[in-house]
């Protein structure tokens, strides 16, 4: 078979060159760009000689992007590469002299400053879909602005309570374990009673947010908060006190900076990185010391028969609240289960798609 070169037109836009191949019902078409910049094109066809294998290379005047787009039809084989630099060219190829097989494309030819005006028709398109996909929520605004006042006020709440406690570790030492329900349960009141906007915010689809783990979050720390430590005096003065709230404050005074960020539709990366992290050293001890928590509240409920559920007299005269919660240490390890899966699907979620961005 004689080796020929087809007819090959071409015109140019300022971020792609465009390639139609005058090669009919092209097969075994190789498509290739070399390392000096040179596209080589290899094909059997119907061309202006017949049936025939086609063949031609052409070394581009500026850088081209590795990647191309070739599309064959019955006609012809239609070729779009990118510029590496978005910039019109002079020519299409290094050599000054045309080659004698390349010709323009009158089909799409533009001048340089019809091509300008192209682009900026095409932008101003673009801005006008994206702006009306913006648009689309009229309450966006106000929704935005809701969330953020919501995570500020929280991002304050928690913030006070872990500098508080900081303090007076420095201050006081351990001595400081044993009367933190007293310096902080107020504002930790506060805040966990706020957080019930947590498990509200995803119903309303005001965030991402899935609903089961946003609950089991809320529901956990309000029994240990209001149930454990707010009903029993005799535990508002222990250690685990100390250690449920400050792995508590911990996570918070990353977590709700993050999301004020993420209202504003900014991001840090060591802020993210820590909203990510965090959780997988804090989450399990978290769970360790409610637990501790738990455990140490028991005898107390089985002492004073608190929340204790009556029974009739044959029975005897009580079911202690303390076997409600020995059900519900197994609960916060299943709790733990689900949220530790939820949070790590979440980090490689975010690590995923902003790889994903990179590329
Ligand atoms: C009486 C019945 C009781 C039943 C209970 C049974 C057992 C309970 C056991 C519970 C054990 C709890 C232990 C726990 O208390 C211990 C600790 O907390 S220790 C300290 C460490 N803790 C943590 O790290 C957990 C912190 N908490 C959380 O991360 C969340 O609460 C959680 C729901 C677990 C996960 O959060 P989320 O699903 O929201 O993940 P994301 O942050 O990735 O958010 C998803 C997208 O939504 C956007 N979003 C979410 N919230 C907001 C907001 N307030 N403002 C703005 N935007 C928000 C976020 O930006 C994400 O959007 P995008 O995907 O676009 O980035």
């Amino acid at each position: 078979m004689q080796i020929l070169t087809p007819h090959v037109y071409w015109a140019q836009r300022h971020g792609e060159i465009f390639l139609r191949v005058e090669l009919s019902d092209a097969t075994n078409v190789d498509i290739r760009l070399m390392e000096d910049n040179t596209l080589q094109f290899r094909a059997q066809g119907h061309g202006a000689k017949g049936d025939n294998q086609y063949e031609f290379s052409l070394e581009f005047l500026e850088p081209v992007k590795p990647e191309i787009h070739q599309k064959s039809t019955q006609r012809q084989v239609d070729i779009k590469i990118k510029k590496r630099e978005e910039r019109w060219w002079q020519r299409l190829t290094l050599r000054e002299k045309k080659p004698v097989f390349l010709g323009p494309d009158f089909d799409r030819w533009l001048d340089e400053s019809d091509a300008e005006m192209e682009l900026q028709a095409k932008e101003k398109i673009n801005k006008i879909s994206v702006e009306s996909r913006v648009r689309k929520d009229p309450y966006l605004g106000l929704k935005k602005g809701y969330l953020f006042m919501y995570n500020l006020v929280q991002f304050l709440g928690f913030s006070w309570i872990f500098v508080n406690m900081t303090v007076r570790l420095f201050i006081f030492g351990q001595d400081s374990f044993y009367d933190t329900f007293h310096t902080a349960a107020d504002m930790m009141y506060f805040c966990q009673m706020m957080a019930v906007l947590e498990v509200i915010n995803p119903l309303l689809g005001l965030v991402k947010t899935n609903f089961f783990p946003a609950m089991i979050q809320v529901a956990g720390r309000n029994v240990i908060l209001f149930v454990i430590f707010g009903s029993l005096e005799e535990m508002q003065n222990k250690a685990v006190v100390f250690f449920v709230f400050y792995l508590w404050s911990t996570i918070e005074i990353f977590r709700y900076p993050f999301y004020m960020l993420a209202c504003i539709d900014t991001e840090w990366k060591l802020l993210t990185w820590l909203r990510y992290s965090l959780w997988i050293p804090l989450y399990p001890l978290g769970v360790v010391a409610e637990a501790v928590a738990v455990i140490q509240s028991l005898p107390i409920f089985d002492e004073t028969r608190l929340f204790s559920i009556p029974l009739p007299s044959m029975l005897g005269r009580s079911l202690s609240f303390s076997y409600t919660l020995q059900l519900y240490l197994v609960l916060m390890f299943l709790g733990l289960f689900i949220n530790f899966r939820h949070l790590y699907k979440q980090r490689q979620r975010r690590y995923r798609s902003r790889k994903k961005k990179v590329q």
